[in-house]
């Protein structure tokens, strides 16, 4: 579990963080989402006590990252999967960290295990692909078998297979009830594996809520119908208070509220439904509608097009 409240970054002039609060929650996968330069990673660094805030505090179960005797056995974070010396083997740099801690070679067996890393043990970190990189580092955030991960951008660059295999091992590790704080600038990639997330732009938090919530469940509902009587479908449902987006021949889009309920008035009035499609919003979609004031360097196309 992480608690932030009001938590502030500044870099001389620059807010990198703005007196943000969330939470990270045991058993799920909190993703944490926002354009290049919104301040995650620094975020995450003061989660692990590399950057001071200015303002704020953060706690890991309950205690400031510092004042945990044992951290690695609190919290497993991978900030910078390259950041481990070319010349060692896999084995060598799990070993010696584990040794640091206190942690047993059944340990360093066990993580390799788990990662997948086993057969490239005794290779030299120096030629390892991405993938085996990202593998090398989860593994290394698993040593003390923590509670709690944080993983700054650990798809980044992956093959399918890689991404597909990073998605399965946090889901997996959320079932077993850890807290997992997941950052990342693929919105697509977080639709398929955060169960709530975090949204960031310039240093503010700009949602913080379930997947479901942002992929346009209540209010933002849309259906498209097509019926028999369109027009007369439109009128019971405006007098019902129902909004009508979009009127085109035979073809309506309805606003925020359920396929269900638009069902009932059709039949309720004789009309016969002839295609009724749930248009929900992508993630992309809310994701670019909360960020579009929020990034930081943005193309533009008129530009790209000259
Ligand atoms: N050590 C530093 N000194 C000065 N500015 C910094 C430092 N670290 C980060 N920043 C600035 O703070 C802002 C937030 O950076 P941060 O790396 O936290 O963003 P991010 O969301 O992780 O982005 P990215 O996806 O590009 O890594 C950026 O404007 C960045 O340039």
């Amino acid at each position: 579990m992480i608690t932030a409240e009001n938590l502030t970054k500044r870099f001389g002039a620059h807010t990198a963080v703005d007196g943000i609060s969330f939470e990270v929650r045991p058993g799920q996968v909190t993703g944490f989402l926002g354009p290049n330069g919104a301040g995650k990673s620094t975020t995450m660094r003061m989660v692990v006590g590399l950057d001071r805030p200015d303002t704020g505090s953060v706690t890991v179960n309950g205690l400031p990252f510092a004042r945990h005797g044992a951290p690695i056995t609190e919290i497993g974070a991978l900030l910078d999967a390259k950041g481990v010396h070319p010349g060692r083997t896999a084995e060598s740099h799990l070993r010696l960290l584990a040794a640091t801690h206190g942690i047993g070679r059944a340990r360093v067996d066990e993580v390799m295990e788990l990662t997948g890393i086993t057969s490239v043990a005794r290779r030299r970190v120096g030629g390892f692909s991405l993938g085996m990189h990202q593998r090398l580092g989860i593994a290394a955030t698993m040593l003390g078998d923590p509670h709690t991960l944080i993983l700054d951008e650990p798809v980044n660059g992956l093959d399918p297979e890689g991404v597909h295999w990073v998605r399965g091992f946090v889901r997996s590790l959320a079932a077993e009830g850890r807290a997992i704080f997941l950052s990342s600038h693929l919105m697509s990639e977080m639709a398929q594996t955060a169960d709530h997330i975090i949204v960031l732009g310039r240093g503010r938090i700009l949602a913080d809520a379930p997947v479901g919530d942002l992929l346009g469940g209540g209010d933002r509902e849309r259906t498209r119908v097509r019926a028999s009587d369109a027009r007369e479908l439109a009128i019971l449902l405006a007098a019902e208070g129902v909004s009508i987006a979009h009127a085109d021949g035979d073809t309506l889009e309805v606003e925020g509220v359920a396929a269900s309920r638009i069902v009932r008035v059709a039949v309720g009035a004789d009309i016969d439904v002839h295609e009724l499609v749930p248009l929900r919003g992508s993630l992309e979609d809310a994701y670019l509608a909360l960020t579009g004031d929020a990034v930081e360097y943005r193309s533009d196309p008129a530009a790209i097009a000259a």
